[in-house]
This record gives structure tokens, sequence and C-alpha cells, in this order.
């Protein structure tokens, strides 16, 4: 696997709390799925790699260049794709402005920026909806336009913060088809709490508990960590609901 993305000995503290704890992660292209109970530090880790927050401690390296020196920082925002758990927005701004601004914010040479528009509102689905405004749009809409802005840059690293929730059966699956071609290229890290999501477009996965990682391997590799009697509807579920119990006896 051709490393892409690194991260060595992260901490992310709020108060005396740390969201992310000595976390080492190695992420290569391909659709990555990051599982985790509620507060794991899921978001918080997206934030670190997306150069939202800076980390208290360790190290992140983004295709190949420290986020910790202004040089890597400003290359990474160029190449990086961020769709955040909720994201504001100017209500009066049509789809396709909110996709230019975003563009324009990633620095895409201007002549560029008509066509990769189009192309990624295309791409999700919205393209009859381009010069409806904002504030018009349903929840599941908004995301599809949420994923629109991260995409238009033609990421090499997407990170994409619970991107089904809200979308409906169908939107989910060609949303799914969408991660499995980024991933053909790109570095995708996808955190969800739809385990199916996993199954149908990941390569990898990536399980988290109490800031740490817990989990790292093939969605077949979690699946077989689960047994019969292991709670859960489908052998992912179970396979996640083994390593949770596994890694809670052995930290007592
Ligand atoms: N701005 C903040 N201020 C204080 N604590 C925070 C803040 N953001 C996150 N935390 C704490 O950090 C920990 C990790 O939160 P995070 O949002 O990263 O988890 P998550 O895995 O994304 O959870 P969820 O599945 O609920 O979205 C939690 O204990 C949370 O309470």
């Amino acid at each position: 696997m051709s490393v892409t993305v690194s991260v060595r000995g992260l901490r992310v503290s709020y108060g005396r709390r740390n969201a992310l704890d000595e976390l080492d992660l190695d992420l290569g292209p391909g659709v990555h799925g990051l599982l985790g109970p509620n507060g794991a530090g899921k978001t918080t880790l997206m934030r670190v790699l997306a150069t939202v927050r800076q980390p208290d401690r360790g190290q992140v390296r983004l295709l190949g260049q420290p986020l910790s020196d202004a040089v890597g920082l400003r290359s990474a925002r160029r190449r990086l794709g961020y769709l955040p758990q909720s994201f504001g927005f100017y209500p009066r701004f049509t789809v396709r402005e909110f996709v230019e601004y975003f563009a324009w914010l990633k620095e895409m040479p201007a002549a560029q920026i008509p066509l990769a528009v189009d192309r990624a509102i295309e791409r999700v689905g919205l393209l009859d909806r381009a010069d409806d405004r904002m504030k018009h749009l349903s929840g599941g809409m908004l995301r599809r336009a949420g994923i629109a802005q991260a995409i238009v840059n033609d990421p090499r690293v997407l990170l994409f913060d619970e991107p089904t929730a809200g979308l409906d059966p169908e939107q989910r699956m060609e949303f799914r088809a969408l991660l499995r071609e980024l991933g053909l290229d790109a570095v995708v890290l996808v955190s969800t709490h739809l385990v199916e999501d996993v199954v149908a477009a990941c390569t990898r996965v990536s399980l988290m508990d109490a800031g740490r990682l817990v989990f790292d391997g093939l969605p077949a590799e979690l699946i077989a960590a689960g047994g019969a009697g292991d709670s859960g509807d489908s052998p992912i579920e179970r396979g996640y609901a083994a390593v949770l119990r596994d890694t809670r006896a052995a930290a007592r």
C-alpha cells in the first residue's frame, strides 16, 4: 500500500479529556471506512486531517508533506476534499454558486471552475437543481451539494463525515458507487454508523473506541472477528460488537 496519509502519536484534548490518544494510522488509495461508537473520536480525527483542528501532540503527513509547516498545509488544502457532519452555507446561494465558492476557496484555476462545478454537481445527481437556492433543498439534497463541494477539485484525499446520513436508499446506493469510483485513485476516508456502507463500498475498515484505533483491516477480517454468540443483526455488526467487547475487556 502506498501511504498517502500518515498519522503518528496523535493526541487532541478538550480540557482534560483526550478525544484522540496516541493514534497511529496509515492510509493509501482506496475507500476506508471509519467506524466507532458516539464520542469515539471519528469527527475529531477528520477535523485534524482536514486541517481544521491542530493536534496537541503527534505528526500528520498528507501526500508526503507535514501539516505542521505552512507550505505543507497550503498544498494539502488545495488537494483535500472535506464534507463535515454539518456545514454552513449562504441560504440564498444556488447549488452552483455554493460549489463554485468552494472551488475558489481551494484556489482552483479560474478557467477550470465552470466545467469542474458542473461535473461535480452531475456526479451527485443534482444537475436538475443546480440553479435552485440552497435554502430550497431537502436535507438529503443539501448533503449531496456538500458532497459536490468536497469533490469539485478532484482531490487526492477525501474526508466524508457521515455522508450517507439523510440519503434515501437509492441515493445511498449511488453514493456508494461514487465512493468506489473515487477510491480507485484517491484516499477516501468515510465515517459512518451504517455498517452496510462498509461492506458495500470499503476496501479497508478502521474501528475507533475512546480516542484509539482498536481495529484496522479488511472488512472480511472484521466480519471474521464476530461469532454466532455476538450481538448484531449482520456478520459485520457481530464483528464490530466482538472487537469492542474484547478491547474493553482487555482495558479493564
Ligand atoms: N468542541 C468540543 N468541546 C469539548 N469536547 C469535545 C468537542 N468536540 C468533541 N468533543 C469530545 O471529544 C470526544 C470525541 O468526539 P467526536 O465528535 O470526535 O466523536 P465521534 O466519534 O465523531 O462521535 P459521533 O459518532 O457521535 O459523531 C467526545 O468525548 C466529545 O465529547
